[in-house]
């Protein structure tokens, strides 16, 4: 093996879905970085490979900074595929008409959305605002058109993903997800559909450390997980069911009506709570409430009756 390795670095983790965990990174003269994660002592150590995403110079400490930067320089200028800072969402051209009906629910939508940013879409009710999160989620096929998640625009070597590993890396909440709670405590919730029978230690590991993630993302931690989700407060059962999502480690959340039948004290809580997660996820959200998610809204695009998509100056959005 002819890489040579630079010095491996270590820092903590300063955001809300790895709290307490240490980031070890390592990257090779190629580019190409290893990310390693451990836990304190009492969890027990755990690694695991953490995809390759740069560590933003922001989190890093002094010490890393200075080993880290001329390491970075040259992935950079060597334009390996590590260079990913800035992950789109990009959606080019997308027609939906349901199997076996002429009626066009998209109609040649195109958008992008940058990284770690909130994207609102709103419209009048049955424009198809709906349809389009269930195609970006990977729960129904377009009949035209691309959906990409991809590293930058310019990149011509992202590959567009069809429906099955759009699913796998787009977590949606549907509108009064609450609803549709399925066990009798948040961690049955939570863990549902992971396989109960792995022994392998390290995949077991790392979904708790999922799961502990999730938990304390969504302001969940203080709670009792053995508590029934039925008996949270309305605010809290939406926390839980973003949690549901965020435990699947989606890069891109999804979220339909996420205000919607809440008093004012728990909409401003959820409002907080994506302002928050919006520095980890790319976030979109369907809803009517504008001048509540105003002040964390990075891009709106209005959905007019056809399912036509239109990008709107945020600006003049919020004073209508
Ligand atoms: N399988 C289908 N076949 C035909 N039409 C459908 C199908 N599914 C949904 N529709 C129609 O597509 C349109 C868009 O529905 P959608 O639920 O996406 O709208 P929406 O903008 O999300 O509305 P709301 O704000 O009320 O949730 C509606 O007129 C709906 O009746």
């Amino acid at each position: 093996m002819n890489l040579l390795h630079a010095p491996s670095m270590s820092s903590r983790f300063e955001n809300p879905f790895l709290p307490h965990v240490r980031r070890h990174v390592t990257i090779d003269r190629t580019g190409r970085e290893r990310v390693r994660l451990s836990t304190p002592a009492e969890w027990k150590s755990f690694s695991c490979n953490s995809g390759n995403e740069f560590p933003r110079r922001g989190k890093l400490d002094k010490a890393s900074r200075r080993v880290y930067a001329p390491i970075a320089s040259v992935a950079r200028t060597e334009g390996t595929a590590s260079i990913q800072e800035t992950d789109i969402l990009q959606v080019k051209g997308v027609t939906y008409r349901p199997p076996g009906s002429d009626a066009t629910l998209l109609d040649n939508v195109s958008f992008s959305l940058p990284e770690k940013s909130l994207g609102l879409l709103y419209g009048p009710s049955g424009s198809g605002k709906t349809t389009l999160l269930q195609v970006l989620g990977g729960l129904a096929t377009p009949t035209n058109g691309t959906i990409y998640i991809g590293n930058n625009s310019t990149d011509s070597t992202k590959n567009p993903h069809g429906p099955g590993s759009l699913s796998a890396r787009v977590g949606i909440v549907f509108q009064f997800p609450e609803r549709f709670f399925l066990t009798d405590t948040i961690v049955e919730e939570l863990i549902f559909g992971w396989s109960r029978q792995t022994q392998d230690p390290v995949l077991r590991q790392t979904q708790t450390l999922k799961l502990q993630s999730a938990v304390y993302a969504v302001g969940l931690s203080g709670l009792p997980l053995d508590m029934n989700p039925r008996n949270l407060s309305d605010g809290y059962k939406r926390r839980l069911a973003l949690a549901v999502q965020l435990v699947r480690m989606p890069e891109i959340m999804l979220l339909d009506e996420p205000l919607a039948g809440l008093d004012w004290r728990a909409r401003a809580d959820v409002v907080k709570l994506l302002s928050a997660l919006k520095k980890e996820k790319t976030i979109i959200v369907v809803s009517h409430d504008l001048r509540e998610l105003s002040p964390i809204v990075d891009r709106a695009w209005q959905m007019e009756m056809g399912g036509v998509l239109t990008q709107q100056p945020w600006t003049s959005t919020v004073t209508k």
